[in-house]
């Protein structure tokens, strides 16, 4: 072979497996820090931690959020039970629906699964007001004293427990 040819394939040689040196190197490189500097790993591990107690902190507020809400509907029942009105109240379901699946491509969230969520909460909470008028007409309560009013008080603040 003459020298020219040699040196073209000592070239290509040394030079086609370039990417795959580049890599390990990396590779080790990355592997020497967490091996030589341990710390890295405790301080990703301190980081997985945090991480999951503040979605621990979000889930408890929910459901914080989500008991206050229920026991909410015990005043909405006694109020309308006093004012012998229906549970159900379709309309204002569907607005607060609506308000809230905008709400949620406002704050980047999934319409839908927001919507599930109030939905199902839109449930309990007429399940819980049926089950006081059950309970209720069962113990010939006829009215409650002190109830706070519908509109003024308790929508407000279950408005403010929604959004
Ligand atoms: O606002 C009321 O009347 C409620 O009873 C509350 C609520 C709700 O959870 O938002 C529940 C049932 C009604 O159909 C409408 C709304």
């Amino acid at each position: 072979m003459k020298e020219g040819n040699s040196m073209k394939v000592n070239y290509r040689r040394k030079f086609s497996i370039l990417p795959i040196n580049i890599i390990l190197v990396g590779l080790l490189f990355a592997c020497q820090h967490f091996v030589l500097f341990p710390a890295w790993g405790s301080e990703l591990a301190a980081i997985h931690d945090v991480c999951q107690v503040k979605q621990q902190l979000r889930l408890e507020k929910l459901l914080r959020l989500i008991n206050q809400l229920l026991l909410i509907a015990h005043d909405v029942a006694r109020w309308k039970w006093n004012k012998k009105q229906a549970i159900q109240d379709k309309r204002g379901e569907q607005e607060l629906l609506t308000k809230l699946s905008q709400q949620a491509t406002k704050y980047g969230l999934e319409a839908d699964t927001l919507t599930n969520f109030f939905q199902a909460q839109i449930t309990a909470s007429k399940l819980i007001q049926t089950a006081d008028f059950q309970q209720w007409e069962q113990q010939g309560i006829r009215s409650f004293k002190n109830v706070p009013d519908l509109n003024q008080s308790i929508r407000p603040s279950l408005d403010q427990l929604n959004t």
